[in-house]
C-alpha cells in the first residue's frame, strides 16, 4: 500500500469500517431474499417444487459463478473500487425489482388477492435475480480483496483478523435477515386485498443493499484504492498459450529442459507477469480437492433438513422448525470465530507447533467429515426409533381395525361396509402430522380448522387425511346447526384418526366425548442432537474458509487479488453444483451409509490436499514482485551503461571514418 495516508484507528486503518459494514448489510440483503425464495417462486408464482428448487438452485450457483466476471472486471479495467460501486447499484436494481415483483396488486385487476398477469411477475423476478446474481457474484471477490488492500505490508496481523471479522459480518448479516425476513413475509399487506407479504421480506433486502451502497460511498475518501494493470486477464491467457505452443515446438530432446513449463514463454513475455502467472497457477492447483468440502457443508441445508423432519423440535416451551436449525450455523460461527482467533490458535502457538494456514484448512477438511459421521449416528438413531415405531404401529394398528370393524359391522348398513385400506404407513413429510377423522354417527359432521378443512364426513366414513403443523390445533366439529370444539397437541411427524362417536353430544366441547388412536408416533429423537454435527461442521468451516479466505489474497500476486478470490469462491459453486448430481444420483438405499460415504469422500480428498499442501511453498507475492522489478531496474541501468557505451564507440568509429574520409577526400583533392 506504498504512497498511502490511511487513518489508523487501533492499528487498523479506518477505511475497513466502512467494508466490513457493508459487507454485513450485503449479506443481510442477500440471505435475507434467499430465505423466503422458494417459498416465493412455489406460493407467489404457484410453481411446483422440482421447479422451484431447481431454479433455486441454479441461482445459488450462479451467485458463486459471477465472481470470476467481477474480478476480471476489477483487476483489468475498472478496479475494485469502481466495479463495487457499479455493481453493487445493478445488484440494488436487482432487490428492488425482486420487491416490486411481488406485489400482487399490480396486476390484481380482478381484486381477488392473486396476480392475473403471471408473466409479468414472472419476467420480472427472474431479470431481478440475474441481475441480483450478476451483482453479489460480482462485488464478492472485489470486496474481500479490497478490504485486505487496505493493509500495508507489515500488517499481516490486522489483515488476517480482518477477514475473521469480516467472516463475523458475513455470518451476523445473514443470520438477522434469515430471522427476519421469514417474520415479514407471514405478514398480510396489499392495497386491495391482503396477501402474505413477499414485497415486504424482498424490500427489506432491497432497503438494505442500498444502505451497503451509501456506507461504501461514504467511506470513499479513505480507501486505498489500487490501480488496475491494463487487461491482465487477456496477457495471462495469451502467455499461457504462448507458453504451451513454445514448449510443444521445442518438445524435441535437443532442447535443453526448463525449470517451469510457464518458463516457455520467456521469449516473448516479461519475466514477472510469468512469475505472477506461476503463484496464481501454485494455488488454483491447489484448490483443486476444494469443493468437496463444500459439497458437505451445503448439504446442511438439504440433507441435514429433511432429517430434521424427523425428529423431535420441543426445546422446553420453544418450538424449532426443521429448516430454523440451520440458524446453528451462523450462530455458532459468531462464537467460534472469536474463541479460535484468540484462544486456540494462540494456545496452539504457545505449543510450539506451526500451525499454517494449509493445515488449518486440512484440520478444517477433517472436522467437516467428523461432522457427517455424527449425522450418519443420528440417522441410525432416527431409523432405530422409527424401526420400533413401525412394530408399534402394525401391532396397535391390528387391534385398532379390528375394534374398528365391530363398531361397523353393528351400525354400518352393509352397503357402508368397507373399511379403507389407503391407511398410512410411512411418516409424513417435513415433520406435519397426519389427521384424519372416523364418523361414528348417523349424521354427516364437518369438521375443521382454520388452515384445513376434513369436508363433509358421510355416517360411517373417513375423512382423507389432512397435513398439519406440530403445536396445538383447535377443531370445530359441525353437524346441521350443531356445533362443537376439539383441541389438541402435536408433535411432528404423527398420525392419527379421530374417532367421532354415535353418543356424541353437542355442546361448547367435545373433549371427552373424541378419542384418539395413534397411528404414528410423533418423532422421538430430539433436535438437539444434530447440534454436534453442527458444531463440527462449523469448527471446520472456521478453519476451512476463514483461512481459505486469508490465504488466496495473501498468496496471490498484486494485479490478481480479486482473481483468486474469485478462484476460491468458484470451489464453493462447484461444491454447489456436486450436491445437485448427488441428489440426482446417490441413490443408497440407507441415509446413514450415504453420510459415512460422503465423510470417507473428504477423508481420501483431504488426503490427497495434504500432500499437495506439503509440497506448497508459501511465498510474499509483494517481495518478488519488488525482486522482479528491481532487477529490471538493474537491468534497465545496465542497459542504459551499454547504450551509452556503445553510442561512444559508434560515435568514435565514425569520427575514424569521417577522419578517414577526409583523408581520403584530401587526397584526392591534392
Ligand atoms: C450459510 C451461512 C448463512 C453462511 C456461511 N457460514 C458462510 O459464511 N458462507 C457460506 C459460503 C461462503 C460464506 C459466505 O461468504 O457466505
Amino acid at each position: 500500500m506504498a504512497g498511502t495516508i490511511n487513518k489508523e484507528v487501533c492499528g487498523y486503518p479506518l477505511s475497513i469500517f466502512f467494508i466490513v459494514v457493508n459487507e454485513f448489510c450485503e449479506r443481510f440483503s442477500y440471505y435475507g431474499m434467499r430465505a423466503v425464495l422458494v417459498l416465493y417462486f412455489k406460493y407467489f408464482l404457484r410453481w411446483d417444487d422440482d421447479l422451484a428448487t431447481s431454479i433455486y438452485h441454479t441461482f445459488v450457483a450462479l451467485c458463486y459463478l459471477t465472481p470470476i466476471l467481477g474480478a476480471i472486471v476489477a483487476d483489468s479495467w475498472l478496479g475494485k473500487f469502481k466495479t463495487i460501486i457499479y455493481l453493487s447499484i445493478v445488484y440494488a436494481i436487482g432487490q428492488v425489482a425482486m420487491a416490486v415483483s411481488a406485489i400482487h396488486d399490480i396486476t390484481d385487476t380482478d381484486r381477488d388477492g392473486t396476480p392475473d398477469n403471471m408473466t409479468f411477475h414472472v419476467v420480472l423476478s427472474m431479470v431481478g435475480l440475474f441481475l441480483i446474481a450478476l451483482g453479489t457474484g460480482g462485488i464478492k471477490p472485489c470486496v474481500a480483496a479490497f478490504g485486505g488492500d487496505q493493509f500495508s505490508d507489515h500488517q499481516d496481523r490486522q489483515r488476517r483478523t480482518f477477514f475473521s471479522v469480516f467472516y463475523l459480518c458475513i455470518n451476523g448479516g445473514s443470520l438477522l435477515s434469515t430471522i427476519i425476513t421469514p417474520i415479514l413475509r407471514a405478514q398480510d399487506c396489499g392495497i386491495h386485498s391482503q396477501q402474505k407479504c413477499y414485497s415486504l421480506a424482498f424490500g427489506v433486502p432491497a432497503a438494505l443493499m442500498l444502505v451497503a451502497l451509501v456506507v461504501f460511498i461514504v467511506g470513499s475518501g479513505m480507501y486505498y484504492k489500487a490501480e488496475p494493470q491494463g487487461n491482465i486477464m487477456l496477457d495471462v491467457c495469451k502467455c499461457i498459450g504462448f507458453a504451451i505452443k513454445n514448449r510443444y515446438r521445442h518438445r524435441s530432446n535437443q532442447y535443453p529442459k526448463r525449470q517451469h513449463w510457464m518458463d516457455w514463454a520467456e521469449e516473448k513475455y516479461d519475466k514477472l507477469l510469468i512469475a505472477q502467472i506461476k503463484m496464481v497457477l501454485k494455488v488454483l492447483f491447489l484448490y483443486i480437492p476444494l469443493p468437496m468440502f463444500w459439497t458437505l457443508f451445503d448439504q446442511k441445508g438439504s440433507r441435514w433438513t429433511l432429517q430434521a423432519t424427523t425428529m423431535n423440535g420441543y426445546f422446553g416451551s420453544l418450538v424449532i422448525q426443521p429448516d430454523q436449525m440451520q440458524t446453528v450455523n451462523p450462530i455458532l460461527i459468531l462464537t467460534l470465530v472469536p474463541i479460535m482467533d484468540s484462544v486456540i490458535y494462540p494456545l496452539i502457538n504457545k505449543c510450539g507447533l506451526n500451525f499454517t494456514p494449509l493445515k488449518r484448512m486440512t484440520v478444517g477438511m477433517l472436522l467437516a467429515a467428523i461432522a457427517f459421521v455424527c449425522a450418519a449416528l443420528v440417522q441410525i438413531e432416527i431409523d432405530v426409533s422409527r424401526k420400533q415405531l413401525l412394530y408399534l404401529f402394525i401391532s396397535s394398528s391390528h387391534f385398532y381395525f379390528f375394534f374398528l370393524n365391530l363398531i361397523f359391522r353393528k351400525h354400518c348398513p352393509p352397503s357402508h361396509q368397507h373399511p379403507r385400506t389407503d391407511d398410512i404407513t410411512s411418516k409424513p413429510q417435513e415433520g406435519n402430522n397426519a389427521i384424519r377423522f372416523v364418523n361414528g354417527m348417523k349424521t354427516a359432521v364437518n369438521v375443521s380448522i382454520p388452515a384445513a378443512n376434513f369436508g363433509l364426513i358421510e355416517p360411517f366414513s373417513y375423512s382423507n387425511y389432512s397435513l398439519i403443523k406440530n403445536g396445538k390445533v383447535t377443531f370445530t366439529l359441525w353437524s346441521g346447526s350443531q356445533s362443537c370444539e376439539y383441541s389438541t397437541d402435536f408433535g411432528f411427524g404423527s398420525s392419527y384418526t379421530f374417532f367421532i362417536p354415535s353418543t356424541l353430544v353437542f355442546g361448547p366441547n367435545c373433549q371427552e366425548s373424541i378419542t384418539a388412536a395413534e397411528d404414528i408416533k410423533p418423532n422421538s429423537v430430539h433436535m438437539a442432537l444434530q447440534i454436534p454435527q453442527y458444531f463440527f461442521i462449523t469448527a471446520g468451516e472456521v478453519m476451512f474458509s476463514v483461512t481459505g479466505l486469508e490465504f488466496s489474497y495473501s498468496q496471490a500476486p498484486s494485479n490478481m487479488k480479486a482473481v483468486l478470490q474469485a478462484g476460491w469462491l468458484f470451489t464453493v459453486a462447484i461444491g454447489n453444483f456436486i450436491v445437485l448430481i448427488v441428489a440426482e444420483l446417490a441413490k443408497l438405499p440407507k441415509q446413514w451409509a450415504e453420510y459415512v460415504l460422503f465423510a470417507s469422500l473428504l477423508v481420501a480428498v483431504c488426503f490427497i490436499f495434504s500432500i499437495m499442501a506439503y509440497f506448497y511453498t508459501y511465498i510474499d507475492p509483494a517481495e518478488i514482485e519488488a525482486q522482479f522489478k528491481k532487477n529490471v531496474n538493474e537491468d534497465d541501468e545496465d542497459n542504459k551503461h551499454k547504450l551509452q557505451k556503445t553510442e561512444v564507440e559508434m560515435n568514435k568509429r565514425d569520427s575514424i571514418k569521417c577522419h578517414d574520409e577526409d583523408d581520403k577526400d584530401k587526397q584526392t583533392k591534392m
